[in-house]
């Protein structure tokens, strides 16, 4: 028995309306919970899981895609409920999510401060200050590059660094389905790069979707789309060649 649930979790940031899909994979002994949303969304995961009828408390395992406030923020809490859950994320990221090291994202938000018209310094000011509350956790497993997890059928770990440094997507080779964090979004039914301005590295990005197509995915998982509705081959090929060719536009001469 390997099943998938795709927890799509409704709410309200920034007074628009978002989705976020944390993922539930299941077999026969291990719950496993790809990314868990912003800080207080345990009630919101408790809630997609029931759909599901799936309790919390049963799950054993969280992969963590990468350190981003929208896939790390209630993991300290789910850890305060749950001390026997396993934390599993990429080694390169490991350190950002146990705070070992600055959180790059904060860094980010932090640098851009300097370069901000007024008008978007107060709204900055109050994304730094709300990065600077998530809480670090310690990750009990580092995985590395086409590691193979044993449950449900195997999971292979892919390193799709570009959002962030140590960003992995999961392929599950039985399903030939692929849950690819933000990797890749959707974007009015397409797929793209996840906020391409935000992106630590783009052309690693691009360069993570072109190492995709070694994959045979049928389903493909978005955390920010949910499931992608279409031949996701062509759809990364075009995504690629989309950045690809805009990277080789000849720049125009301003003198
Ligand atoms: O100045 C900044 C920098 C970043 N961000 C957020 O960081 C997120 C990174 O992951 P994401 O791609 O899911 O979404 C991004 C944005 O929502 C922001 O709101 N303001």
């Amino acid at each position: 028995m390997n099943l998938i649930h795709a927890l799509d979790i409704e709410f309200q940031f920034n007074e628009q309306l978002q989705t976020i899909t944390p993922v539930l994979l299941m077999d026969e002994e291990y719950t496993i919970l790809i990314d868990c949303g912003y800080p207080n969304f345990m009630d919101h995961i408790r809630e997609a899981a029931s759909r599901s009828n799936v309790a919390l408390d049963t799950i054993t395992t969280i992969i963590l895609t990468h350190d981003d406030m929208d896939h790390i923020g209630s993991l300290a809490a789910l850890k305060r409920s749950y001390p026997h859950i396993e934390v599993i994320s990429h080694e390169i990221e490991a350190p950002y999510i146990d705070g070992t090291k600055k959180s790059l994202r904060l860094v980010q938000a932090e640098a851009s401060l300097t370069m901000l018209p007024l008008h978007e310094l107060a709204q900055a000011e109050q994304f730094v200050r709300f990065l600077q509350t998530i809480e670090h956790v310690p990750v009990d497993r580092l995985v590395s590059d086409k590691e193979l997890l044993p449950w449900c059928g195997g999971i292979e770990i892919i390193h799709t660094p570009g959002h962030t440094p140590g960003h992995i997507s999961l392929y599950l080779p039985l399903c030939k389905t692929l849950i690819a964090g933000d990797a890749v979004v959707i974007e009015n039914g397409k797929l793209d790069i996840a906020n391409p301005q935000f992106t630590l590295d783009l052309e690693a990005a691009v360069q993570s979707v072109r190492h995709l197509l070694a994959y045979d995915i049928e389903k493909l998982y978005c955390y920010h789309g949910g499931l992608f509705e279409g031949q996701v081959r062509p759809a990364l090929e075009r995504l690629a060649d989309s950045y690809e060719s805009r990277n080789n536009e000849p720049r125009h001469n301003k003198e």
